[in-house]
């Protein structure tokens, strides 16, 4: 059954200075299949946006645009007030310093240690040479997931939510002003999960980083989102807090709130 489409018309308006990513009106089709039909979304500085809908719908294909990885057929993608579109490799690649990505895998090189993991953006992207300033970075940015103690571990030997922890890490220690989380807690334990739904939560506040956030696990909306929307048949069908949301009085909006893990 199509949901009922809610009147998301009457929210307040969004102060533009504060905007970072703003997406206006995009649609994104594979040959026949309309993907993406008409999205919204505006992201403000220091806040976390929670983005759910069923597998399949395009959320990852909104992050793909938000990065220029791929370009909508129509509408705009604004990321710090520039048209993601109209930028050149140069300006892409300045524009992805700024942006950090944690995906479901943690993405860490299985051949280095937990620190050669940390210093390799440093060195290689940062082009950074002065080993004590880099040594401070990776021993602070350790300590803020909790992973001090296993700086010198290889990936193979950390648990599932280590390795998310110093994936997240290794994210962090570029200091991006924009995160971009797929599916964080996927795979992990719900103990697990929530210890890396609060990390994401502390980062924010730590770094004051304005955060994408796709998921399927409520608990890590309940916990970090300041602003939830749901995404359905390629639209963005509603918006709110939490609260409001879980209080719909539409089933679709509610069969979210009501699933268990
Ligand atoms: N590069 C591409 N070429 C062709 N089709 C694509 C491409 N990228 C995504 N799609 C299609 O777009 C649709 C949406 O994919 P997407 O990965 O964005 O969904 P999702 O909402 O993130 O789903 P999930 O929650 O399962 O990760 C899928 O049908 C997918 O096959």
């Amino acid at each position: 059954m199509e949901p009922a489409e809610i009147n998301i018309s009457n929210r307040k308006p969004v102060d533009k200075s504060e905007v970072v990513v703003d997406i206006d009106h995009i649609a994104k089709s594979f040959g026949s299949k309309e993907v993406l039909k008409d999205i919204n979304l505006q992201l403000k500085r220091g806040e976390n946006v929670v983005v759910l809908g069923k597998s399949g719908q395009g959320k990852s294909v909104t992050i793909q645009c938000i990065v220029g990885l791929l370009t909508p057929d129509s509408g705009t993608v604004k990321v710090f007030g520039d048209d993601v579109a109209q930028m050149n490799d140069t300006e892409l690649k300045e524009l992805r310093t700024k942006i950090g990505f944690l995906f479901q895998s943690g993405a860490l090189y299985d051949s280095m240690t937990v620190r050669e993991n940390m210093e390799f953006p440093l060195t290689r992207i940062k082009k950074m040479t002065d080993q004590q300033e880099i040594d401070q970075l990776v021993e602070e940015v350790l300590d803020g997931v909790g992973l001090a103690e296993a700086i010198d571990k290889m990936p193979s030997d950390l648990s599932g939510g280590m390795r998310k922890r110093a994936g997240l890490a290794r994210t962090l220690i570029m200091k991006p002003e924009i995160m971009l989380y797929d599916e964080p807690t996927t795979g992990l334990d719900p103990i697990t999960s929530r210890e890396i739904s609060e990390l994401i939560l502390h980062m924010q506040k730590k770094y004051k980083t304005s955060s994408i956030i796709i998921t399927h696990d409520m608990e890590c909306a309940k916990i970090t989102a300041d602003r939830v929307v749901i995404m359905d048949n390629g639209k963005y069908i509603a918006e709110g807090t939490y609260d409001e949301l879980q209080q719909s009085d539409d089933d679709f909006i509610r069969s979210f709130f009501n699933q268990t893990k």
